[in-house]
């Protein structure tokens, strides 16, 4: 099967065009291509399979639909951590999805409508350059706290169609040894959560790191920098506007509007190949 690997500010993924929608994906297949030493080593897999070839892909369309949200959306990311888990959402990986699209010639550049677990969400992107993806409204859903090397740290618990725990820190990040799972609280996080560790840097500039639900720390998380910006913007007092997030894989900038957010960065296509079947059993 052919594969093309990409990356969004470094947040890595190995992308799998199932175009007849006949792929049956396992979680150990995910886990061994994700291998960084024994596979060919990502954060996630993002499948590539037309909406109408996939009965949860369509469903979600449907509901959509019904709520009197986009129609037409052709495609569904269908996104796997690393560990093979399935996640709602993945703002990096929907960023470098829209690019194949682009790249591969199944989408036109423009604005086009792509459906995830967390729904339909509309991308923009040119030719080339930089891909903005609408992550729709974040929700706060209250405070919660994150334990990491012996010390504990408060956080805003904020829902981007998949669970996030942003802690602003008051204190430089990068020194944090986020090599181990920080704990959290699996009362408020029954399906687990990525933790987000923000200091502010400047106006409307936090430096975050962060670990993944199912792929540890990462270079960069787009949901994660959208729950980065809502918890420092609500320290700053204004919920609106625009945010530059860096990590260590680049510059993400996520504008938060009254109805919705925007998250713009890089999207990279770096290789492609071929994985031999027995990979993917
Ligand atoms: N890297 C992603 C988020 C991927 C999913 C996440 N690990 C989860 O389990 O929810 C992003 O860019 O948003």
């Amino acid at each position: 099967m052919r594969f093309v690997k990409g990356h969004g500010t470094q947040n890595d993924f190995v992308i799998l065009p199932d175009r007849d929608g006949s792929l049956d994906l396992h979680a150990s297949a995910v886990a061994a291509l994700c291998d960084r030493r024994a596979g060919i080593g990502a954060d996630g897999v993002l499948r590539v399979v037309p909406v109408k070839l996939s009965p949860e892909a369509v469903s979600i369309a449907e509901s959509a639909r019904e709520a009197g949200g986009p129609t037409g959306a052709e495609w569904f990311m269908d996104y796997r951590n690393a560990d093979g888990g399935l996640s709602e959402i993945c703002g990096n990986g929907l960023r470098v999805f829209a690019r194949y699209l682009v790249d591969a010639g199944l989408a036109e550049p423009g604005e086009f409508d792509v459906v995830t677990r967390a729904g339909v969400r509309r991308v923009r992107l040119g030719r080339e350059g930089d891909v903005t993806v609408d992550m729709g409204a974040p929700k706060v859903l209250g405070e919660s706290r994150a334990g990491l090397g012996g010390a504990e740290f408060d956080g805003l618990v904020v829902d981007v169609g998949n669970p996030h725990l942003a802690c602003v820190t008051g204190e430089p990040v990068t020194h944090l040894d986020l090599s181990s799972q920080p704990a959290f609280d699996p009362a408020v996080f029954p399906h687990g959560v990525n933790i987000e560790f923000l200091n502010a840097v400047g106006e409307r500039r936090v430096v975050m790191r962060v670990f993944e639900r199912g792929s540890g720390e990462t270079l960069a998380c787009g949901s994660g920098a959208v729950a980065a910006a809502v918890a420092a913007a609500r320290l700053g007092g204004d919920p609106l506007g625009t945010w530059a997030v860096e990590v260590p894989g680049g510059l993400l900038t996520v504008t938060l509007e009254e109805h919705t957010s925007l998250l713009t960065g890089p999207a990279v296509l770096v290789a492609s190949g071929d994985i031999p079947a027995a990979q993917l059993t």
